[in-house]
């Protein structure tokens, strides 16, 4: 994308010790959400979902990241006409997506083929309005740990599932996992060497046989946009954030 995105990237590790990456998978359709168009391109205080998101990651705080955004193949003509719409100028390179994210995020990291060092951070598209606190702690973590992911504590009770009913879980014991989850480049890397996993939810859940994942604190609103209460949540959100 000519203007507003390079088709590569290189990250500079001036600003932080080690160089980082981010992978932006935005290349899903949007289901649960129903609208007229993946949700990553509904407009959220006046701009595309998927716009904040690579706002976030373009924070000068963080130092330069080599963004890669992932998008459903059918949707470049679109995301390129709204990068002009939105004078979008943060250097981005843009990768077709697969069927799952699981292959969104393998495609994005083909991407980042070159680098052998560093840390990349696969974050939502569809996650707008992380802090960069979180961005940035995750970062951190996972360059002294190797791995690290956002999860906060659940604030509901939780029951597990079983054939005679339910039982209680003992909450104190769960996290809910949010994204960005950030990975030392190579381990991610061979970690999607693995054959895809029929319970794939997250990238822990591929790296965790190869190494511990560590959990960094996440926010409450660092909201998925997943279903249509989500966007008018993530509106209020915005709102209080910019006032
Ligand atoms: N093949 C896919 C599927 C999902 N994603 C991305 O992964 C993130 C989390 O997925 P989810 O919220 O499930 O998005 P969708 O798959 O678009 O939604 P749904 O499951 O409702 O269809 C989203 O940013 C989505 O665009 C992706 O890059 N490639
Ligand atoms: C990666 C994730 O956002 C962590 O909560 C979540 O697992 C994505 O799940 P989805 O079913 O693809 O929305």
């Amino acid at each position: 994308m000519s203007t507003t995105a390079s088709s590569t990237v290189s990250p500079s590790d001036s600003a932080a010790a080690v160089p980082r990456f981010a992978i932006l998978v935005a290349g899903g359709g949007g289901t649960r959400m129903g609208a007229d168009r993946p949700k990553q391109f509904l407009e959220l205080s006046g701009e595309p979902v998927l716009l904040h998101t690579l706002r976030r990651f373009a924070e000068p705080t963080l130092g330069v990241i080599a963004i890669v955004v992932v998008l459903p193949s059918d949707q470049f003509v679109t995301w390129q006409q709204l990068c002009a719409t939105h004078n979008i100028e943060i250097p981005h390179a843009v990768v077709a997506g697969g069927a799952s994210r699981w292959a969104s995020v393998r495609n994005g990291l083909a991407h980042l083929a070159d680098y052998q060092h560093g840390v990349v951070a696969v974050h939502d598209g569809v996650r707008p309005l992380t802090p960069i606190a979180v961005i940035e702690n995750t970062y951190a973590a996972a360059a002294e740990h190797g791995a690290a992911i956002a999860a906060v504590p659940p604030k509901d009770s939780v029951r597990g599932l079983s054939q005679q009913g339910s039982y209680a879980l003992d909450r104190a014991r769960l996290r809910l996992v949010q994204t960005p989850q950030c990975f030392e480049i190579d381990l991610l890397r061979r970690a999607y060497q693995l054959p895809e996993l029929a319970t794939f939810t997250d990238d822990a859940s591929v790296v965790e046989d190869l190494h511990p994942i560590r959990l960094v604190p996440g926010d409450y609103c660092n909201l998925k946009i997943t279903t249509p209460e989500d966007l008018l949540l993530a509106e209020v959100l915005l709102r209080r954030e910019n006032s």
